[in-house]
């Protein structure tokens, strides 16, 4: 795949913007000293958060998702072993590198750090072109593997997230919005008169009316944790945390809106002049008797429903 082509609607999944991106540092140690010594030698080439404490040191990854960390080990309340294991423990955090910067230089401390999880160790008082070359090292590889899980990602011929993120941000998501008992929607969508339009104008025409499609799913306004995917063939798929049903009816009949509105013409389809979608939606607050599978299939009826209805349009229903 060119990377130079690649135009996915989030950063994140971008993984020629992933490997430019300007890198993000946490520098974590409950002495001001220290921090203000880190931050002169990384400030001018990174973005340079800070924590005094491990609590804050997990609410500031949490929220800003560095691309390293340099972690104090030493500190009072919650030490830096502690903190490693919390965030590695965590399937949000458990990828970002991990540096241990500790006055205790003992071969029993650095065994205990690695085996937490750190990558790294550097004994204080820190070096600057020391901290700095490792650093850039861990940078690297970090950076690197965030490219190729990004690639790894994105469906080849819309550019939009496959279903193996949709899948694993649904997981996520799903046990999300359960433990702050929020409602969960799911829209399914599928091109109508597919095999139609694939046998008039051939499969290389059927491949650009998907992208087109698939270009007015990632133009549609989503908010920061919503998702939209290509489930596989022509059937797409989007995932909206914190949504209720009537907030999920209104973004399916923008996205039929705009589908219709590219005006593809589509000789054949029974049911309009041009390339048309049918929507299904599904909401419902999940707990523990509820799996994300089952809202899947429901929105799916939904889209069938849709379909038996005359297509070019949406269906849904809220899972009490
Ligand atoms: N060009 C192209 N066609 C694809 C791709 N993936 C799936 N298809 C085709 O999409 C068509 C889907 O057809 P069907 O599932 O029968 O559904 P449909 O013709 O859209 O009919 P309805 O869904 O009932 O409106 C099949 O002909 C697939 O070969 C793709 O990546 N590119």
């Amino acid at each position: 795949m060119d990377m130079s082509e690649i135009s996915t609607y989030k950063s994140e999944w971008n993984p020629e913007l992933v490997l430019t991106a300007r890198p993000r540092l946490l520098v974590v140690d409950d002495q001001a000293v220290n921090i203000q010594a880190l931050y002169q030698v990384f400030a001018k080439d990174s973005e340079v958060f800070m924590a005094t404490s491990g609590k804050q040191a997990i609410e500031v990854c949490r929220q800003k998702m560095p691309d390293l960390i340099l972690l104090d080990v030493l500190m009072p309340d919650m030490d830096g072993i502690e903190v490693c294991q919390i965030l590695k423990d965590d399937a949000e955090t458990q990828n970002i590198p991990i540096i241990f910067v500790t006055s205790q230089d003992s071969p029993e401390e650095e065994t205990r750090g690695l085996e937490v999880g750190a990558v790294d160790f550097i004994t204080k008082p820190v070096n600057p072109a020391v901290v700095r070359a490792r650093v850039k090292t861990h940078l690297t590889l970090k950076m690197q593997s965030d490219a190729l899980r990004a690639l790894a990602s994105i469906d080849g011929l819309t550019h939009l997230p496959n279903r193996r993120l949709f899948d694993e941000r649904l997981e996520a998501e799903w046990r999300a919005c359960r433990r702050a008992g929020v409602s969960i929607a799911l829209i399914m969508i599928d091109v109508d008169h597919f095999k139609k339009y694939n046998d008039h104008y051939g499969h290389l025409e059927g491949d650009n009316c998907l992208k087109q499609v698939a270009n007015s799913l990632m133009e549609n306004n989503w908010r920061g944790r919503d998702l939209a995917a290509r489930y596989g063939g022509e059937e797409f798929v989007c995932l909206m945390p914190e949504t209720d049903l009537a907030g999920a009816m209104s973004k399916a009949e923008s996205l039929r809106a705009k589908v219709e509105a590219l005006a593809i013409p589509h000789e054949l389809s029974a049911n309009a002049d041009f390339v048309t979608i049918s929507v299904g939606v599904a909401t419902t607050v999940p707990n523990d008797e509820k799996m994300a599978e089952v809202l899947l299939g429901i929105a799916d009826e939904q889209l069938y429903k849709a379909k038996q209805a005359g297509r070019n349009g949406i269906a849904g229903v809220e899972l009490p």
